[in-house]
């Protein structure tokens, strides 16, 4: 929950924006949080740099050991949470932390003595893409996660496993969501013609115009006639 509110209070991204190590000072003015909230503040962030989230330098202006002020900067995994089309992860940390899958953990223990098959299904009586398919707020966050999550491996899979994709004329991305990992393989391959197929809410978020084609439905009733499919997770 630390690296949730620091990923709220956006300081991966100014922390990047700074482009040095910043002082506790300075990163407090800029939050622009409450005045009685700066030691609070340096408390959240030496847990983070415990964890190996931030790193931190310890500065002597004068060189006498008086005046010394702490100064925060980036490891390569908070790297990976400042907001960037290609490898920002901050979507999928606030999704993983979002009470809808919070919630779930509290009746675990309970969940184990029931017959029901999940414990989202236990606490909130309907399967996750059932909730996201409920609300408009959840259905986005939901999306935004899971394609930040396939951009981080797209740009890989389509320059390392080109030979993966040879001689294919069509491909249905099962499950692909908005098309996080499908939009990168039809600008890759751009003779392949890619579709994805997934819950309607969800291709009704995807973007319009591009070399992708969406197709909603559910797969457990509809199967497309393809020659290559990709799947991603657990089917709920
Ligand atoms: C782990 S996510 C995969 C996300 C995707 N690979 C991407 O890049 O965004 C699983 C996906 O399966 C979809 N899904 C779940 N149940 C489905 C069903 N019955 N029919 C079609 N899609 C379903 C969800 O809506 C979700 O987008």
């Amino acid at each position: 929950m630390s690296l949730k509110s620091a990923v709220e209070l956006r300081i991966p991204d100014i922390l990047h924006a700074h482009g040095q190590p910043m002082s506790l000072s300075d990163l407090a003015a800029k939050l622009d949080i409450h005045p009685e909230k700066a030691d609070s503040l340096r408390r959240l962030l030496r847990v983070l740099v415990f964890s190996g989230c931030f790193a931190i330098e310890t500065n002597n202006n004068n060189g006498d050991g008086k005046g010394e002020e702490e100064s925060y900067l980036l490891t390569p995994s908070s790297r990976l949470l400042v907001r960037d089309k290609d490898t920002g992860t901050s979507p999928y940390l606030l999704a993983m932390l979002d009470s809808v899958l919070l919630t779930p953990w509290q009746s675990l223990g309970v969940w184990f003595h029931t017959d029901v098959r999940t414990p989202i299904l236990k606490a909130h009586e309907m399967e996750l893409w059932g909730l996201t398919g409920k609300s408009e707020g959840l259905n986005r966050m939901f999306n935004e996660a899971m394609a930040c999550d396939s951009r981080l491996v797209s740009k890989w899979l389509v320059q390392k496993q080109r030979q993966a994709f040879v001689g294919l004329k069509s491909l249905v991305d099962v499950g692909g969501g908005t098309g996080g990992l499908t939009l990168t393989i039809a600008e890759a391959f751009p003779w392949i013609k890619c579709t994805v197929f997934d819950l309607p809410h969800v291709v009704a978020d995807a973007p319009e115009g591009t070399l992708v084609n969406f197709d909603g439905g559910n797969m457990f009733r509809v199967h497309p006639t393809i020659r290559c499919r990709h799947f991603q997770g657990e089917p709920t």
